[in-house]
């Protein structure tokens, strides 16, 4: 962790994915550092706006009733890395090293400290920026709540709210319909939102990435239901999953993103196998990007908050390389190098998941 005080103006930006609750992390980081006379300034849309000199004044009237909105009044991306940047020349694409000049339109604008807002990539990139010398503070962003070494990222509970508002809907139909609804919801390779919404919404198999599935455990359990009488089940299969000994779905590929897979396919794969093999009828319904849209939850507004108040408090304390992390519910601070190579998966011992199995969930295996 690095310690420089005195510092005067900074800025703001959000990378990759957007998620409920960007805004209220803005709002509140812009709120503490005019409070305290910092100057503050918004980089848009990503790494990008750095490297193409993007920049925005945030001042009390810039963040005022953004508290609720979704997405984020900077814009994102999920695609510009400044250390391997894409630049067409000749009609053809080409990768470069950006990252001094992105670093020299910083100090052009007086910028002296940055606040990251993002997930595992954004916080990657800002932790190489801050080798550089570039004083950095992350905030831990993602539906998918993937990030190592906090327990929460913010998002992650409107994303639920939202799959688990969707499993009600589909509960009623598969009932009337006497059908088998596959529910496909994000996460990349981690299967929090999957697990959460499907003990939320009372689904009878959850399909995480963590478990690949034995399709035959799947359709006992929909059997077993039928004997009891119940002639629907709900499923809520996480977009990474995949059966024992298949290939991960896999809905497209985005040229200029590191993380260049983008996941998808899988629900409909299984609910075409499972009206085969039981001759029930089967519908799949992928929620996609509504799960990252909209007005966050409470529980995201206030987690938003205190991570954007703790990340203006460690620039203004003068502590960089770090990244507020959500522990015991608290707010802390972790070495961005604590992050680097480490995943967030769900474990065998994870209580929710156990409580699942307590209740006769199916996981696939
Ligand atoms: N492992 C990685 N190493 C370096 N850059 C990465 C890595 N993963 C993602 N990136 C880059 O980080 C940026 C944001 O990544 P992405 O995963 O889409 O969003 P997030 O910040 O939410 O994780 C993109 O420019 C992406 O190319
Ligand atoms: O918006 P895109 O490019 O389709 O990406 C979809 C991916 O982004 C997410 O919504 C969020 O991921 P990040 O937080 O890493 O950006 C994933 O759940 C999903 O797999
Ligand atoms: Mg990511």
């Amino acid at each position: 962790m690095t310690k420089l005080n005195q510092i005067k103006t900074i800025a703001i930006l959000t990378g990759g994915g957007d998620a409920p609750g960007l805004n209220a992390v803005i709002r509140a980081a812009v709120r503490t550092a005019l409070g305290r006379g910092l100057t503050v300034w918004g980089i848009k849309n990503g790494f990008g706006g750095m490297v193409e000199n993007k920049m925005m004044q945030l001042t009390d009237e810039s963040v005022a009733g953004i508290l609720p909105r979704g997405g984020t009044i900077l814009g994102t991306t999920n695609r510009d890395n400044p250390f391997n940047y894409p630049q067409t020349q000749a009609g053809a694409v080409i990768y470069t090293d950006m990252s001094a000049r992105a670093l020299n339109n910083l100090r052009q604008a007086g910028i002296e400290a940055l606040i990251v807002i993002g997930g595992d990539g954004t916080i990657k990139i800002a932790g190489e920026f801050h080798q550089l010398g570039l004083p950095v503070v992350a905030v831990p962003k993602t539906i998918d709540n993937d990030i190592p070494v906090t327990e929460r990222t913010f998002g992650f509970d409107t994303a639920v709210g939202v799959a688990t508002d969707a499993l009600d809907r589909l509960h009623t139909t598969a009932e009337s319909h006497h059908r088998v609804m596959v529910l496909e919801v994000m996460g990349r390779y981690a299967g929090w939102i999957a697990l959460h919404a499907g003990m939320a919404g009372g689904a009878d198999c959850i399909l995480i990435p963590e478990i690949p599935f034995n399709t035959g455990s799947v359709i006992a359990k929909i059997k077993e239901r039928q004997q009891r009488g119940r002639q629907f089940s709900l499923i809520v299969i996480a977009e990474g999953a995949h059966a024992l000994g298949g290939e991960i779905s896999i809905a497209r590929i985005v040229e200029g993103s590191h993380e260049k897979v983008r996941l998808g396919g899988i629900g409909e794969k299984l609910a075409r196998e499972i009206e085969e093999l039981t001759g029930m009828e089967s519908r799949c319904t992928v929620l996609g990007h509504v799960q990252r849209g909209g007005t966050p939850t409470a529980f995201d507004r206030v987690l938003s908050t205190r991570y954007g108040v703790a990340a203006a408090q460690s620039v203004l304390a003068g502590h960089f390389g770090i990244m507020v992390s959500l522990q015991k519910n608290r707010i802390i601070r972790v070495p961005i190098a604590d992050i680097a190579g480490k995943a967030n998966n769900i474990t065998p011992e994870d209580e929710l998941l156990l409580a699942g199995r307590a209740i006769g969930v199916c996981f696939g295996d």
